[in-house]
């Protein structure tokens, strides 16, 4: 906690990175990176392909022992991650693969996940019994059960057809709202980014680019005015001219 001289409390950052510099082979694909999420924000991070995007959330989750660099980061003790592949364990049931590694009341924690994903019912089902959508809700189950701090998320939607994505963003948004993780989604969609994120930031060869905060009403619908705009100024941000 800080106390600001105008005698504002404010809760420390869940994420802080700063001058953050990432190689592979002597060539740097994070360029001197700053930047902070604020407990419970949702930050998605656009940005074309190679740009960073990856290599950022893995250093985020600490799972960047290939690549060289230098800077500060600090993240809390708590970070769950969520990839474009659901990676259950096939030979554990789906309550089991949620609650795996867990102590306590693990299996009730475990269902109460479960029904909150919509997936009450399923705990004895096997991984490949499952829809992709459906295996993608119990890895947002096993993150959540964990009531992690930091959410990071890499294209978690990007294998789904467009309904199961639009359904997965109502889901998203509610888990968020029920459980506060601060959070940084990757991924393609610039619609998907405005739907969800309180900010979304764009990457460009390793440095954020543009930045754009997204205060729009709930619910947000690519046909409002506001969130044209918003797209436009984030695809010319890509380098997409319309
Ligand atoms: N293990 C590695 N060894 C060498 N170079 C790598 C490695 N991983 C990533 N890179 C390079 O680092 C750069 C950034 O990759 P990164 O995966 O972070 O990009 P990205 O924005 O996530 O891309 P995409 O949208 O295609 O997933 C790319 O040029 C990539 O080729």
């Amino acid at each position: 906690m800080a106390t600001h001289p105008g005698g504002l409390t404010t809760l420390a950052p869940a994420v802080e990175v700063r001058d953050l510099v990432r190689s592979y082979d002597g060539r740097a694909v994070l360029d001197q990176l700053d930047l902070t999420i604020a407990p419970g924000e949702f930050v998605a991070l656009l940005g074309k392909s190679g740009s960073g995007k990856s290599t950022l959330l893995r250093a985020l989750a600490g799972l960047d022992h290939d690549v060289t660099g230098t800077g500060e980061l600090a993240v809390p003790a708590n970070v769950s991650v969520v990839f474009q592949d659901s990676r259950l364990l096939p030979w554990a049931r789906v309550l089991d693969n949620v609650v795996l590694g867990l102590s306590g009341d693990a299996a009730e924690k475990g269902r109460q996940s479960l029904a909150e994903v919509g997936l009450a019912g399923r705990e004895k089902a096997w991984p490949n019994e499952l829809s992709g959508g459906e295996q993608q809700r119990v890895a947002l189950a096993r993150s959540l059960v964990r009531e992690p701090e930091l959410l990071l998320a890499d294209e978690p939607f990007g294998a789904l057809d467009a309904l199961t994505r639009l359904k997965m963003h109502v889901l998203l948004r509610k888990l968020c709202e029920a459980h506060q993780p601060a959070v940084l989604l990757v991924t393609h969609d610039v619609d998907e980014s405005i739907v969800l994120a309180d900010r979304v930031i764009v990457l460009d060869e390793g440095r954020i680019v543009a930045e754009e905060r997204i205060e729009l009403a709930a619910p947000r619908s690519p046909a409002d005015p506001g969130f044209a705009a918003i797209r436009a100024r984030l695809l010319d941000a890509l380098g997409v001219s319309l």
